[in-house]
């Protein structure tokens, strides 16, 4: 939890008045969007779009003043977490299947700040089960050719139910194991009609900064 912590305050130092900043989701996140609430109360001044109903609601309870993506021309600053993250700083992400969102913020922000702890770091993406959103009509056949791609193809559930996303869709947890070129793998999986979008966030990271168990950190 500390390695995760330090990430999330190092990256909302880079904050500053005036900017429109994007939420992300997950446990780290989480900590960003908490460490954001105490500097809103102490007088920064920023409005915020978050990139899930989680964070939405967790945003608005601390008070950090949250605008409708109408709203929005260009974010300044999104700071997220990652499943999993290459040496060239491609991500996985998704694992609380907020990835549409997450990508759409990351797509329209100035600067995408990534922060996990030191032990998302791999060597090859793919240990992670790649999240694919997919809309629930035909998913069969999505997921025949998912598996096409060479990876087991889980539908997502909760409670004995297919877990439905915030935008109403399906999570797809495809098994890989190793991936070895992200992007074209990218290029194959949204080329699937049916596929809405998928968990690798490939060149989209700007900034990112690991946190480790000794409390310091690392930015790249
Ligand atoms: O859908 C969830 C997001 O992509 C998260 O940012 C990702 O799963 C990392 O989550 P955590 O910070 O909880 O490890």
């Amino acid at each position: 939890m500390i390695a995760k912590r330090v990430a999330a305050e190092k990256a909302v130092e880079l904050i500053d008045n005036g900017m429109v900043v994007g939420l992300g989701s997950g446990s780290t996140s989480t900590l960003a969007i908490r460490k954001i609430a105490e500097y809103v109360k102490n007088g920064l001044q920023i409005t915020a779009v978050a990139s899930s109903k989680n964070s939405e609601k967790l945003a608005k309870e601390l008070g950090i003043p949250i605008i409708p993506f109408s709203e929005v021309k260009e974010i300044d600053i999104t700071i997220d977490g990652a499943d999993e993250v290459d040496h060239d700083m491609n991500l996985i992400k998704g694992g609380g299947g907020a990835l549409l969102r997450e990508k759409i913020l990351a797509f329209n922000s100035k600067k995408f700040v990534v922060i996990i702890d030191e032990s998302k770091l791999v060597n090859k993406l793919g240990q992670f089960p790649l999240p694919v959103e997919i809309v629930p009509f035909a998913s069969e056949l999505t997921l025949k050719h998912l598996e096409a791609l060479n990876c087991k193809p889980l539908i997502r559930r909760h409670n004995d139910k297919e877990w439905i996303s915030d935008n109403g869709n399906l999570i797809v947890d495809c098994i890989f194991n190793v991936i070895n070129d992200p992007s074209d793998l990218n290029q194959k999986i949204r080329s699937i009609p049916g596929v809405v979008e998928t968990g690798l966030f490939i060149g989209m990271t700007h900034t990112l900064i690991i946190g480790n168990m000794e409390g310091t950190t690392r930015t790249l």
